[in-house]
Parts: C-alpha cells; sequence; structure tokens
C-alpha cells in the first residue's frame, strides 16, 4: 500500500523551475531514495512532502493526509532529521532527546534508542562536542522518538567516514525491519545501492527514473569485461566468435574479453565445454553510477 503520494507536483522560486510535474509513490515499509545532483530539487520535493514548502502545483498524500492542511497531525506521524544546525551547542545528548520526546504523545523510550544508536557513552556529551558520525545518530535518534510511520532522511551520511557511514546504513536497516517507511535523499550511489528499495532519479526537477538500484543499472547497455586466467592454453577464437564479444585480448597468460548482454555466461559456458578453470575471474559491470550518469547527463 502506497504510504506516500505525490503527484505531479510543481514548485519555482520566482522564475527559477525548481521541481516539475514530479510524481511518485512510496509503499508502506520501503526505503525510497530521491537520487540526482545537485541542485536536481531533492530538497524541495521533501520539504513540500514534509509540509514545510507550499506546492505551485500537484497534490502530496502522507498516510492519507495532506502535509499543509494536516501539518500538526502528520508531525506526529512523520519523523524529519534534523539539519546540524538546528540544535544549541551546549544541549546534552540525554537532554535533547527528553525535550524531542516531550512533543509526543507516545514517544518511544529515549533511553532504549539512545542504547540502540550506540550514543549510550555520550549520555552528558554536549552536542557541540560530539563527533560528525554522533551528530549524526543523534539526529536519526530524534527522528524517531515521536514512533514515526515515516521518516525523513536528507543527507544522511554527508561527511561521515567510511566506518561510521557503513555503521548509520546498517542502523537504517533496522529502522526499516522495524517497520519505519523511509524516505531517504542522498548523491551517495553506493548507500543508494545498498540500502534502497526502490529510487527516483531527478534531474533539473524532473523525475528521469523509478526503479530497483538493479533496474536501474540493467537499464545501461554498457560495455562489460571478464577476466581471468585460464587453467591450460584455450582458442582465442572460441571466444571470438561468440556473440556477445566485441574484443578478446591475452596479456601474460590473462585473459580480457569484452562484450554485452549475458557476457559472463557466454564466456564461462565455453570454459566449460573445453574443461578449462578459470582463475582470478574479474568481472567489470556498469554500476549505479554508470546508471546515474547516463540518465542525468544533459543531453
Ligand atoms: N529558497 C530558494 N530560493 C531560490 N531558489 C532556490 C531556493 N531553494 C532552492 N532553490 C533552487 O532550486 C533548485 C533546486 O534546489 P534543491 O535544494 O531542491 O535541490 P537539491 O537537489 O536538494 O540540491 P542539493 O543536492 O545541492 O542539495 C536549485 O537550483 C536551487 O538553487
Amino acid at each position: 500500500m502506497a504510504i506516500i503520494e505525490v503527484a505531479d507536483l510543481g514548485k519555482r522560486y520566482g522564475p527559477k523551475v525548481a521541481v516539475d510535474e514530479v510524481s511518485f509513490t512510496v509503499e508502506e515499509g520501503e526505503i525510497f531514495g530521491i537520487l540526482g545532483p545537485n541542485g536536481a530539487g531533492k530538497t524541495t520535493t521533501v520539504e513540500c512532502v514534509e509540509g514545510m514548502r507550499v506546492p505551485d502545483r500537484g497534490t502530496i498524500r502522507v498516510d492519507g493526509l495532506d502535509p499543509r492542511r494536516d501539518r500538526a497531525e502528520l508531525r506526529q506521524r512523520m519523523g524529519v532529521q534534523l539539519q546540524e544546525s538546528q540544535l544549541p551547542e551546549r544541549i546534552k545528548v540525554r537532554e535533547a532527546l527528553d525535550l524531542y520526546s516531550s512533543f509526543y504523545p507516545n514517544p518511544a523510550d529515549w533511553r532504549e534508542l539512545m542504547a540502540r544508536l550506540g550514543l549510550e557513552g555520550q549520555r552528558d556529551a554536549e552536542f557541540g562536542k560530539l563527533s560528525g558520525g554522533q551528530k549524526q545518530r543523534l539526529s536519526v535518534a530524534l527522528a524517531l522518538v515521536g514512533r514515526p510511520r515515516i521518516a525523513v532522511l536528507d543527507e544522511l551520511t554527508t561527511g561521515l567516514d567510511p566506518q561510521a557511514r557503513r555503521d548509520t546504513w546498517d542502523l537504517i536497516e533496522g529502522i526499516r525491519d522495524s517497520g519505519v517507511t523511509v524516505l531517504l535523499v542522498t548523491h551517495f550511489m553506493e548507500e543508494a545501492e545498498r540500502l534502497c528499495d526502490r529510487l527516483a532519479v531527478i534531474d533539473a526537477g524532473r523525475v528521469v527514473a523509478i526503479d530497483t538500484p538493479a533496474g536501474l543499472v540493467s537499464r545501461v547497455d554498457s560495455e562489460q569485461r571478464v577476466r581471468f586466467r585460464p587453467s591450460r592454453p584455450v582458442d582465442e577464437a572460441l571466444f571470438r566468435e561468440l556473440d556477445e564479444v566485441t574484443d578478446v585480448r591475452l596479456h601474460g597468460g590473462q585473459f580480457v574479453i569484452t562484450g554485452r548482454g549475458n557476457l559472463l555466461h557466454a564466456v564461462t559456458s565455453v570454459l566449460a565445454r573445453n574443461q578449462v578453470v578459470a582463475s582470478e575471474l574479474r568481472i567489470d559491470q556498469a554500476s549505479l553510477d554508470d546508471a546515474f550518469v547516463s540518465l542525468t547527463t544533459k543531453k
């Protein structure tokens, strides 16, 4: 069932069209990503969904509510990640959680949330003295303290080191697994690929594709490369005659075979038929990066 429905959303800032005819639906319980280059209209879109901006055109329903008209009610059902600047430097972690939980009639136990987010050791630390990763985790905890049905996370892992980023991803998966729907704005491909069940790619204010990460990658018909070392010499012609193959090279006992379509299957079938074992097998395939570039490159 769709929990967020956005239809034909339009928003201008003066003469600048920020968002134009944007439509998408988010199913209950999924992590839905909004991916796009800088200035594509991602933040404007999610701020309209949150009820923080007034669209010029279109309709938005979130859990059956109109974000503008039913803003107070929506706030009880939707947790929005705070921007860093929205908390005072001197507030302590436990004070911030206690304060935010007082905004809700039936809040989560913030002590439990603090433990789940690995912030117990920072309980009495001031916000201004937390590391980037700890601040991020606190902002996620504050978004969840009201037991929302939907969490909106914007640029969740910007500025985090690779380990902190991975820890945050595990956390978000845990949140989804607990039944919360997540709307995630990101421009990190790795994050989108790892976390999102589906993605809307936005470019210059318009949705250019909505699909699963794998579905987006499969739209790119780019070249693939299979590399391996055969267990015994093989005639290059066996590969050259395959329809999928465009090029075959042999360097110092290593084959590099380039082609399209189901190249790996075609190559490994030849190897199997000839009882050759491939070692050091590597495949270079299209990634979400390639899909993103091909979908958003200015025509
Ligand atoms: N308050 C505003 N006044 C005027 N123009 C704005 C305003 N907010 C955004 N814009 C413009 O609207 C366009 C979309 O901005 P938006 O912040 O929604 O994009 P974004 O995809 O979130 O970008 P980023 O990844 O850089 O945060 C941009 O060209 C931006 O400069």
